[in-house]
């Protein structure tokens, strides 16, 4: 197993959002965690990326514990993609920026094109600011940046929730290109049966706390 969950559980003050969750993550697979709204979908993928402290349990990554991961190797291992983009991504950059900051921190320039191609975003867009794109184009910057790091797991948080049929399936096919050509392990949000099917190998439920 490239990442495994043993026993998470987390809680906000009393309210305890997950149980003992139990799963593994290969390497190069695509699954999907579907669930009712508010039953701790995010939460997982947060306490995973490390942006939320768990309440017990823990989470490895190649056999070792994330929590005591070096910040960078950690990041260049696990992208989280932002649901809402239009605030992860900061305003005052242009999209040559927000890519080109990514680029510089990893030493990875040549890779700009290629990511740019895979996210299907056109050159043109470079000289824009994060509002002066479109909903799906934001979404596309947002995984094309965590493209640009190579990791070697993508969390994708509902990064399709807010787009129409045809750039959910682009968004879905470019996640699926990468994932075949890179052997990537996404983890795919989704309240979208129907495109989990579509593109995930398997489809994890969580409920109450617990995967199903
Ligand atoms: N920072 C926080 N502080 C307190 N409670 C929180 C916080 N973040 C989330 N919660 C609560 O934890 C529960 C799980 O939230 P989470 O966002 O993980 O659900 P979700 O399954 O991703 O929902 P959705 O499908 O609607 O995005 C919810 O009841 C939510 O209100």
């Amino acid at each position: 197993m490239l990442l495994e969950v043993l026993e998470l559980s987390k809680s906000y003050g009393t309210q305890k959002v997950l149980e003992r969750v139990n799963f593994g993550l290969k390497r190069g697979e695509l699954v999907a965690l579907m669930g009712p709204s508010g039953c701790g979908k995010s939460t997982l993928a947060k306490c995973i990326a490390r942006l939320e402290p768990f309440s017990g349990g823990q989470v490895l990554y190649e056999q070792q514990d994330i929590l005591q991961m070096e910040q960078k190797p950690f990041r260049q291992a696990l992208q989280y993609v932002f649901q809402d983009q239009l605030n992860a991504l900061n305003p005052a950059k242009k999209v040559r920026d927000l890519l080109g900051s990514v680029c510089r921190r990893f030493q990875t320039h040549a890779l700009l094109n290629e990511a740019l191609e895979f996210a299907k975003l056109s050159p043109k867009l470079l000289g824009r600011y994060p509002r002066e794109l479109s909903g799906g184009e934001r979404q596309r910057l947002g995984i094309a940046r965590a493209m640009l790091v190579c990791p070697e797991i993508l969390l994708l948080d509902e990064t399709t929730s807010a787009l129409d049929k045809k750039l959910k399936h682009e968004v879905m096919q470019v996640a699926r290109t990468y994932q075949q050509e890179k052997q990537t392990t996404i983890l795919f949000i989704t309240h979208d049966q129907a495109l989990a099917k579509e593109y995930c190998e398997r489809v994890m439920q969580l409920k109450g706390g617990h995967l199903l």
